[in-house]
């Protein structure tokens, strides 16, 4: 009975529950074991009357349905659920890694090698989404965990979840989305690669690009595309022409995904395993 594949049903009683890994509105995520394979698992535990209260079981729905079918090795896998009478139980991969937002926090910024490593291994996980017509994955460092080997992990279920470490007030924050977004417009899959760019700029420089006191100067700043790159850390000319091909107002100008993978900065820089040696 892995539980990779089972169609088992679960139950609390399948798992040893062990510290609070994260906490949110919606509820925390645990550390698990489950009690017979031994297996370690992320567990998510969800309030139904807060899904309820908020009238979000069909976003939990969606959110699921499409975490349980990707198959990708740098989206953490949603291996299955349960519920009891008051919660629901979303059994998630656990990332040993931990949150790549406090590796950026603790590093300030992130080498070249590093930054277009974990750039590469987004552009494929995105390639891969949009293929099974999933976009928006709401990529920002909030939502990347790393594995073991410090692969990348896309973790987000469009939950804001604020983990245990001392965050600033990420949700909510306009740094990450595109003008369209921003604008409440349409949006396409083009959105992601808007915010490959923005992610890629504060990979490199350690904040990202339209950073601003208030929400309203981040806006204004992300309408104007009022790019500009600090002198120091000194980064490549290839890494800022990657960045400014992404960071593009008209949404069909973006660098495609498949052209960033080809982009003379991530050839050269990339690790193509995915793992950065240190
Ligand atoms: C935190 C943390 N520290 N270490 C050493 C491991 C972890 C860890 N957390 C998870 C978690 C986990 C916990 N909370 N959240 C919400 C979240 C999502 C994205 C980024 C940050 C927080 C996810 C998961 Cl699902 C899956 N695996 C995880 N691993």
């Amino acid at each position: 009975q892995s539980i990779e594949t089972s169609k088992k049903k679960w139950s609390i009683s399948d798992f040893d529950i062990g510290k609070p890994l994260g906490k949110g509105k919606f509820g925390r995520v645990y550390l698990a074991r489950e009690t017979k394979s031994k297996y370690i698992v992320a567990l998510k535990v969800i309030f139904k009357e807060q899904i309820e209260k908020y009238r979000l079981h069909h976003q939990l729905r969606r959110e699921m349905e499409i975490q349980t079918s990707l198959r990708h090795p740098n989206v953490l896998r949603l291996y299955g659920w349960f519920h009891d009478a008051e919660r629901i139980f979303l059994i998630l991969e656990y990332a040993h890694g931990g949150e790549l937002y406090r590796q950026l926090r603790k590093l300030g910024h992130l080498s070249e090698r590093q930054a277009a490593t974990y750039i590469a291994s987004l552009t494929q996980a995105l390639a891969y989404c949009h293929e099974k017509d999933v976009i928006h994955r709401d990529i920002k460092p909030e939502n990347l965990l790393l594995d073991h080997e410090g692969r990348l992990k896309i973790a987000d279920f469009g939950w804001s979840v604020q983990s245990r470490s001392k965050r600033h007030t990420m949700c909510g924050t306009l740094d990450y989305l595109a003008p369209e977004m921003v604008e409440n417009k349409a949006h396409d899959y083009a959105v992601d690669n808007w915010t490959l760019g923005v992610l890629c700029y504060e990979f490199l420089y350690g904040a990202p690009p339209f950073e601003a006191e208030s929400q309203t100067d981040t806006f204004r700043r992300i309408m104007k595309i009022d790019l500009s790159f600090p002198s120091t850390p000194d980064v490549s000319a290839e890494a800022k022409n990657l960045i400014t091909r992404l960071l593009v107002k008209d949404s069909s100008k973006r660098l495609s995904l498949h052209k960033i993978l080809e982009h003379p900065w991530i050839v050269k820089n990339a690790d193509p395993m995915g793992i950065c040696p240190k």
